[in-house]
Order: structure tokens, then sequence, then C-alpha cells
């Protein structure tokens, strides 16, 4: 579904991301670890088409995203940073608008609302809305279509527990039913609990997947952090 052949892009700082070689495919989900700063944003904008690759390929179905047609783009559903909404429109017209965008039926606008428990709020303005309910919104927005691949930056940020369980349920579901998911985040046991298979980023590569199987999970990201670190500033030393 979503394919990265050595991908490069660095920013004018030095920044960014090197070489990322990975392929999602339909009904996993796939989790995105590392500190702060490690590369999972940028990596997500690149597999959007809000960032170019300098070096190497991001492929859609098979096709490089210069190629993907609107029809293509409007299977993905996607919530990077802060929800794409109008301020000064209600709960209920920004989700009438996504819908549109994305070419689905108005009328399943009332399940997202009722799914993400968002009735109560629906004829609020979106700027009046807590952090946490803009990102429900955010998420209603992404999913509302049943998109084929789903990108989730950080999804659980901001949600209270009810809401985390919601999320985690709507993702395992959308998985068993042939969607492909990349979310990133820091709750390295959320994400132990639904991903197939947990990606460890550093410094703006992939590093390899964190085993999720052990007890002390923190343990074993940190593990594999300083081991990274260690070997790149060797190989640093040595040339
Ligand atoms: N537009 C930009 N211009 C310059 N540098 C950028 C830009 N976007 C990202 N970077 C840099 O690229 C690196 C990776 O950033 P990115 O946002 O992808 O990290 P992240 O893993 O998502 O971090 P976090 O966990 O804090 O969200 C950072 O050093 C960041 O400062």
């Amino acid at each position: 579904m979503l394919e990265f052949s050595q991908v490069t892009r660095t920013f004018r700082d030095g920044a960014g991301v090197s070489e990322l070689t990975v392929q999602i495919t339909a009904g996993e989900i796939v989790a995105l670890v590392g500190l702060n700063g490690a590369g999972k944003t940028t990596l997500m904008r690149l597999a959007l088409g809000m960032l170019r690759p300098q070096q190497g390929t991001v492929r859609l179905c098979g096709s490089p995203l210069d190629a993907v047609t609107a029809d293509g783009w409007a299977r993905v559903g996607a919530l990077i940073e802060v929800p794409l909404a109008y301020p000064e429109l209600t709960v209920r017209r920004n989700l009438h608008i996504v819908s549109m965008l994305h070419g689905s039926d108005p009328r399943r606008v009332e399940d997202s609302l009722h799914t993400w428990k968002l009735a109560a709020l629906a004829d609020r303005r979106f700027r009046t809305l807590s952090l946490g309910n803009k990102r429900r919104v955010g998420l209603a927005a992404a999913l509302h279509h049943d998109p084929r691949l789903i990108v989730l930056d950080e999804p659980s940020n901001a949600l209270d527990p009810l809401s985390v369980i919601l999320l985690r349920e709507q993702l395992t579901r959308r998985a068993r039913e042939g969607a492909a998911i990349l979310v990133s985040s820091h709750h390295l046991d959320e994400v132990a609990r639904i991903a197939d298979r947990v990606l460890l980023m550093n410094a703006g590569r992939l590093i390899g997947e964190l085993d999720t199987s052990g007890n002390d999970l923190e343990r074993a990201f940190f593990d594999r952090i300083l081991l990274d670190d260690r070997h790149r500033a060797a190989e640093e030393q040595a040339g």
C-alpha cells in the first residue's frame, strides 16, 4: 500500500531523514517510535506528499506520489499535527466539508459524530473546543471516508482515556477490514498493544523493530537508541 525506497529529505541545517526503506501493507498497523526530532513527522509528511524526497521514491498502491490521482488521494486519511478545520464553523459543518472533499456520503457525518462521541459538540464552533476535542474532530475527519491508508501523527496526544480506547478500537477494526495504518507515538505501551510492527527511528533513520514481547519496553527502547548512538559516534570517529 505504502512503500518508501531509499528516501532522503534533509533540511538546511542537516536535520531530516535519510535512506528510509519500508513497506506498509494492507491490514497491518505499523507504529513509529523515537525521541523528539527523530524524524517521525517528516516521514509521515513524505508519505502524504507534503514534502518531496531529495532522493528515493515514495509509492502509494504502486504509483510514485507524483502519479497518484485525486481518487487515489481520496482513499487516504491523515492527521498530522493540528487538525485542518475552519475555526469559525461548527464541528458538524467542518465534517460536512471534509466529506465533500473526499467524495463520501454526507449522511455519514452523523455516524462519525456518534462514533467519536461528538454529538453533543456538533453545533459548537471548532475554535471553542478543548484541545482533546479538537483532536477527536481531527480523527473523525481523517477516518470518516473509510480510507485504505491511514497516517496519524501522535493520534493519542491530548485524548482522554475513553478516547484512547475508542481510537484503539477504530484502528484495530479498520486494520482487520484491510486498511494499512501508520501511526507515530510516544506511548510505548499503547503501540505495543495495537501495532503489528513497531519501527524505531533515531536521528533520521529507521534503525529496526522494537521487540514488544518483553516486560520492560522503555528499557528495550533506550537500549536500542543508545546502541545506535554509539555506532554512529564510532562511525563518525572512524571516518
Ligand atoms: N520544515 C523544517 N525545516 C527545518 N528543519 C525541520 C523541518 N521539519 C523538521 N525539521 C527537523 O527535522 C528533524 C526531524 O523532525 P520531525 O518533526 O520529523 O521529528 P519527530 O520525530 O516527529 O519529533 P517529535 O517527536 O518531537 O514530534 C528535527 O531536527 C526537526 O527540527
